[in-house]
């Protein structure tokens, strides 16, 4: 298949954390509201960000998507990622950015934390949801990087698709969600400013 698009920034100002790490952001989104955290985020702390994204995507059609993944969390279904990661080993922060989807970590995140081994990495969890919060998504991480080093996430509302509200991540509530971004990483000791 094509190779995985990996986007690369500069760091503006790292903090005690980041001083000579290198990071990885990889991100699931749907409707682009965790795409927009995604990019906020590597503005702020640079290195390469990536897309998740499946060899089968999910249907377009909203319903359908969630009786798949209900079926496929009940399961323990890990869908197959067409995203591939170059040398795992080289980096030293992850990033998992994704939204809740059935109040649980999404099922190709479910795969990506199979597929590779974070161990002795530091971990970030951000996700954006309909505003009923990050359910059992941040404690599956952690149960799934056991062998990292699980930083305190960040959440924020996005869109709400069963009310038709797609993307959100625009004028004030952009502005908002930077600036809770800025303070959040200033708090976990990835940036300085
Ligand atoms: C299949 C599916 C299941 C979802 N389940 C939940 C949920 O359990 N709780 C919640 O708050 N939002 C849920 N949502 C809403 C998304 O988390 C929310 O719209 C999020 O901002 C979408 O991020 P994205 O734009 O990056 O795809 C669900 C959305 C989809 C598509």
């Amino acid at each position: 298949g094509e190779p995985t698009k990996v986007k690369e920034e500069l760091p503006i100002d790292k903090g005690d954390l980041l001083k000579d790490k290198k990071v990885l952001i990889v991100y699931l989104s749907r409707t682009k509201n965790t795409k927009a955290v995604a990019e906020i985020i590597h503005k702020k702390v640079g290195g390469s960000l990536v897309a998740l994204e499946l060899v089968t995507p999910y249907p377009e059609h909203y319903q359908t998507t969630v009786d798949q993944v209900a079926a496929e969390n009940a399961k323990g279904y890990l869908p197959q990622l067409k995203t591939r990661i170059d040398s795992i080993e080289k980096y030293d922060v992850v990033f998992i950015g994704f939204p809740t989807w059935g109040m649980q970590l999404p099922p190709p995140m479910k795969s990506f934390l199979n597929k590779y081994d974070l161990s002795g990495k530091i971990v970030v969890p951000f996700n954006t949801n309909a505003g009923y919060g990050i359910g059992s998504s941040f404690e599956t991480i952690k149960e799934l990087c056991a062998n990292s080093k699980v930083l305190e996430g960040f959440s924020t509302k996005g869109g709400v698709e069963r009310d038709g509200i797609l993307f959100v991540m625009e004028n004030e509530k952009e502005t908002q969600v930077q600036l809770e971004i800025q303070n959040w990483l200033k708090k976990i000791g990835l940036i300085s400013l």
